[in-house]
């Protein structure tokens, strides 16, 4: 029996053998095949290869047949508390997350929004897209993650998973000093790869972190895959809204032609953690507003100046805090079905 065989195929981990840990799942054996899927019991496991191999090796011995196994990842949707069954949506919706400048908040919103959405019960991917200088990596806590591919025969590169999000970035190839270098069509190319060979598996909502600005590589991810809506991140001040302008116009340009779900005010305010009522628009107040409605553009969200926000990127830990909890769940469930007016 194969499974007597397999039963000597022990984790070197968990110290029990993959039959009794339920991995061995799907087995067929036809026509002189041995077939069967090795169900991960855990996200990412190092030593799935090892033990690929070692059960590869236990069968040829035993029956001179070379079996295909195909390495499981582990459903992290089954293994997170309470979260609701995700709505029914017709299509996977991909959503950019621009800004017309750096440093305003793009990956800090793109991180937080992520993780809002997947509480919401949403199946969320983020692609960091974000060539020069991607803080995915970071914001997820993943920064050591190794990609690898489902086997050997496949092209797809297994995403890292993060506070139930499905995370790719170009920093899991590249060392953070390397990425300046990036030009032009060697960035490109770099970004096709990442969003078209990631075993994303089923989406309801891919998030596009952008890189700041207006460049080349904007015009790659669009045309690279569909995307059905912009975000677009600012801060208050006056000389972010000129760049707001620029970022909707190249957004909207004949070439790009996205539409825009609306602008988040980031750092629109003040917050004390001790004070959380207290809201201090040290940056002035109004501008941007205006400018929205010039643009005919809805803000969708003001997101305070907190201390946490920044730490909690810093430390891999989205939505760590009650003030950024409230205003990220917020955000996620007006652009998502759960929201009333704005079905995105
Ligand atoms: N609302 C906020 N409150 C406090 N700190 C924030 C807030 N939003 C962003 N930050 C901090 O500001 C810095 C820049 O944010 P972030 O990296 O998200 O910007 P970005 O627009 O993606 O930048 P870049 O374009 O350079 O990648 C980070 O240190 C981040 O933690």
């Amino acid at each position: 029996m194969i499974s007597d065989i397999l039963k000597t195929v022990i984790h070197p981990e968990q110290d029990k053998d993959i039959v009794s840990l339920g991995m061995v799942q799907n087995f067929t054996e036809q026509d002189g095949k041995i077939r069967f899927t090795l169900q991960l019991t855990k996200a990412h496991d190092p030593m799935a290869q090892s033990i690929k191999r070692s059960a590869e090796a236990a069968i040829i011995e035993a029956t001179g047949i070379a079996p295909t196994i195909i390495i499981a990842e582990p459903n992290v949707r089954k293994r997170l508390p309470n979260v609701p069954k995700p709505p029914k949506l017709p299509l996977q919706k991909t959503i950019a997350i621009a800004s017309g400048k750096g440093g305003v908040g793009k990956s800090t919103v793109t991180a937080n929004l992520a993780v809002a959405l997947a509480r919401l019960g949403y199946r969320v991917g983020v692609i960091d897209a974000d060539i020069y200088g991607p803080s995915m990596p970071k914001m997820f806590g993943v920064e050591g993650y190794m990609p690898v591919t489902e086997d050997e025969n496949s092209q797809e590169i297994i995403p890292a998973q993060s506070h139930g999000v499905k995370v790719m970035s170009i920093g899991f190839f590249i060392k953070a000093e390397d990425a300046l270098v990036w030009r032009g069509p060697m960035a490109t190319n770099a970004l096709k790869q990442l969003i078209n060979q990631t075993a994303w598996g089923e989406l309801d909502y891919l998030l596009i972190d952008l890189p700041p600005g207006t460049g080349d590589v904007h015009l790659t991810a669009v045309g690279a895959l569909k995307i059905d809506g912009a975000i677009v991140v600012s801060t208050p001040g006056k000389v972010a809204l000129l760049d707001v302008v620029r970022g909707i116009g190249m957004l909207r340009s004949k070439n790009v032609n996205i539409p825009i779900i609306g602008i988040i005010n980031n750092m629109a305010y003040f917050t004390p953690a001790e004070l959380p009522d207290n809201k201090y628009y040290i940056f002035g107040r109004g501008e941007l507003e205006k400018v929205a409605q010039e643009m005919r553009v809805e803000v969708l969200a003001e997101i305070p100046l907190v201390q946490s926000i920044a730490e909690n990127g810093d430390s891999g830990k989205p939505l760590a805090d009650g003030i950024t909890e409230d205003v990220f769940m917020g955000l996620a469930k007006k652009i998502s079905a759960d929201g009333n007016e704005n079905t995105f």
